[in-house]
């Protein structure tokens, strides 16, 4: 029974940042050799970084990444490290690991089952690698196996599963297991969404009793490269049971975690941090660490946002004040704003509560831009919400603007406009005369304009393609209308962000038809609940109308021919506005699923509309 310290570390690295994830990873490597841990693992991919896209498929970046991996051989005395890089091999690219011994390379496992559903796209850039066989490849004159294989590290025997090999069905680790393998490793880059934890620790938990050897998973951590967002879990089982388990979703660059098993002392207890279990508490988390990321990583001065009083510009608000007051919780004042690149004496070094606010001022320009539309109660929503998180807040109104356009546009085709005939091109327009203003003031702050657009609106196209969609990134895109408004309940009750109590009192509505129309969203549309019940059969389970109304006529128990009005908009919407899902800015992925097409959910911009399926549900 061989002794050993084992360790893993996550690591938040960035595509193609050589020096940046080189330094995570030495890091880490030195923080591990520190506390006597004698096998490292890193996650999948960790030299490039697992989000380059298709800049696998150029071979400089190959080159450089075994450059990489040759450069960092010195670094790694006295312990052995598990390092993930693509590998070229007779014209074939490998996602592989790499096992470094006392500064010599030991080998490469390659992955055998390429993640390519969802969000994942591998096998545009990897071949898999199959099964039972392996291979010798030749690095500056020195051979070394490659593929599926196994390695005997000072008596202990190892093996892999870099990630998506583990929740295949024919997994390495069922022939691993007739090797009487004792220990698998796992690099991974497994993507954050609600509640997938309870997925991963199942694996990692039935993996070691089913398989019968310690199992040790490693996952990427953070917003690497712009839309996804991992968890960086660092999971040790053994027998059914945790050793090593802790919290997800840090701001730090890594985090290290190590346990010494087959151990024979009695009283070594497993080490099991506590960590985010609702969806609410994981979207506060998730949603801060990918702004937070976003922001360091491209080196912007902050965020600006146009804010309406309502749901959605209201909890993009607090997401960036949350970004700032969980980066000073985990890492301290000073360390949060030089990664936010805040100048030191610009913030009280040592009150915590005072630095968030002054570093919310900062970061977080918030603009009321009222019209005769709008209400006294969302201006002072707006208002009160900024003033609560300390942020800048500016009001001014947008009326001549919007008037100007009017008689340009009345002379243009000769006649006056009306409520009546003009409807959604009146609407729009106030949509539109935001737009230009926000963006001037993204430019003149060198910051970033944060688009409002939730799921919901994707999904059916309720929005004004450039004003209210304006912005370079989408933080909230990814989740449903409802999701939110009970999201901003539990954000007020217990997050503590009390100046939400106006928000959370009004209905969402555009504000863009005049006061008398009384507007409101789900008028215009239907009950949010319903489209999101809609939405989760027609897009997540792609289940035909008729489909969706078999399952919602006994869920719902609401009138037949109103809930076939409502199949039938949500999917006439829904095919009309794929344009507009192709033109939505870059979001984060945070639920199963998304309507981005440039993540999960594909849709032609061009097709019949569901014609004949329409058709089909209104006889049924
Ligand atoms: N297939 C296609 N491919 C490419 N472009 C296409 C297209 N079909 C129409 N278009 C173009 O798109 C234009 C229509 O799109 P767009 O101008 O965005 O406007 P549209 O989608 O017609 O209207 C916007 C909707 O969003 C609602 N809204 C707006 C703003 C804020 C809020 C809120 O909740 O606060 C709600 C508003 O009440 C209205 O129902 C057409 O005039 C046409 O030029
Ligand atoms: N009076 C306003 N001042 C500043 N921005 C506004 C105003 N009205 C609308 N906007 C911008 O247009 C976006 C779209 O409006 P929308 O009504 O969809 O969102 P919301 O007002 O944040 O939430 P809700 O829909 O719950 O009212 C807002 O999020 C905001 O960015
Ligand atoms: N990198 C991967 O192989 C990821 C795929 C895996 N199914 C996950 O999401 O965790």
């Amino acid at each position: 029974m061989t002794q050993m310290r084992i360790g893993g570390a996550c690591l938040n690295q960035t595509p193609i940042d050589w020096k940046g994830n080189i330094d995570h990873i030495k890091t880490a490597i030195d923080d591990a050799r520190n506390n006597q841990v004698e096998l490292l693992c890193l996650p999948e991919l960790c030299i490039t970084s697992y989000g380059c896209q298709d800049l696998f498929l150029a071979e400089w970046v190959l080159e450089e990444a075994l450059s990489q991996l040759l450069k960092l051989l010195d670094h790694c005395y006295d312990i052995t490290v598990v390092v993930g890089l693509p590998i070229i091999l007779e014209g074939q690219t490998y996602n592989t690991c790499c096992v470094i011994k006392d500064q010599q390379i030991q080998g490469f496992y390659a992955k055998q089952a390429l993640a390519n559903d969802g969000i994942h796209y591998e096998k545009r850039w990897f071949s898999p690698w199959p099964k039972n066989t392996s291979k010798t490849i030749s690095i500056q004159e020195s051979d070394y196996p490659i593929g599926d294989i196994t390695f005997d590290i000072s008596g202990l025997q190892v093996g892999f599963e870099i990630c998506e090999d583990a929740w295949s069905k024919d997994r390495p680790a069922q022939r691993l297991k007739e090797k009487n393998i004792d220990l698998i490793l796992n690099p991974s880059a497994s993507h954050f969404s609600f509640n997938k934890k309870q997925l991963r620790d199942h694996l990692v938990q039935s993996s070691s009793s089913e398989f019968d050897c310690y199992y040790l998973y490693v996952n990427q951590l953070g917003n690497e490269s712009g839309r996804v967002v991992y968890d960086g879990d660092i999971l040790l089982a053994h027998n059914d049971q945790f050793l090593l388990k802790n919290r997800r979703l840090s701001f730090s660059d890594y985090q290290l975690r190590y346990f010494d098993i087959n151990t024979i002392d009695p009283d070594y207890l497993p080490q099991l941090d506590e960590d985010f279990t609702t969806s609410n508490e994981e979207f506060a988390q998730a949603g801060a660490l990918a702004l937070f990321d976003y922001m360091q990583k491209t080196f912007i001065k902050g965020y600006v946002l146009s804010l309406s009083g309502g749901a959605d510009s209201s909890s993009i608000a607090i997401l960036v004040a949350h970004m700032i007051r969980v980066g000073i919780a985990e890492l301290g004042i000073h360390t949060l704003a030089t990664k936010l690149h805040i100048a030191e004496g610009s913030y009280e070094a040592n009150n915590p509560h005072t630095a968030a606010e002054q570093i919310t001022e900062k970061v977080l320009f918030t603009a009321y831009q009222g019209t005769d539309n709008s209400s006294d109660e969302t201006l002072a929503s707006a208002k009160n919400l900024a003033g609560s998180l300390g942020a800048t807040f500016r009001s001014w109104t947008i009326d001549s603007s919007v008037e100007a356009a009017h008689q340009i546009a009345e002379e243009a085709i000769g006649r006056k406009l009306s409520w009546d005939t003009d409807d959604i091109a009146l609407q729009n327009i106030q949509a539109r005369t935001r737009s230009p203003l926000i963006w001037m003031i993204a430019n003149i702050e060198n910051k970033i304009l944060l688009t409002t657009s939730n799921r919901s609106e994707g999904d059916v196209g309720y929005t004004t393609m450039d004003g209210d969609t304006s912005g370079s990134l989408a933080p909230i895109a990814g989740v449903d209308k409802a999701f939110i408004l009970q999201w901003l309940q539990y954000a007020e009750k217990e997050l503590g962000y009390t100046g939400l109590q106006y928000v959370n009192n009004l209905t969402p509505t555009a504000e863009l038809r005049p006061k008398a129309y009384s507007q409101t969203d789900e008028d215009d549309l239907m009950p949010y609940a319903i489209m999101v019940a809609i939405e989760r059969l027609a897009i997540f389970q792609r289940q035909s109308p008729i489909q969706v109304f078999d399952v919602l006529i006994d869920q719902l128990k609401i009138d037949k021919e109103l809930l076939k009005g409502y199949i039938t908009k949500f999917h006439r919407l829904w095919s009309i506005n794929q344009w507009k899902r192709e033109r939505l800015a870059p979001s984060f992925h945070l639920d199963d699923f998304n309507v981005d097409p440039k993540t999960w959910c594909r849709f032609p911009i061009i097709s019949s509309g569901f014609k004949k399926e329409l058709e089909d549900l209104k006889k049924r």
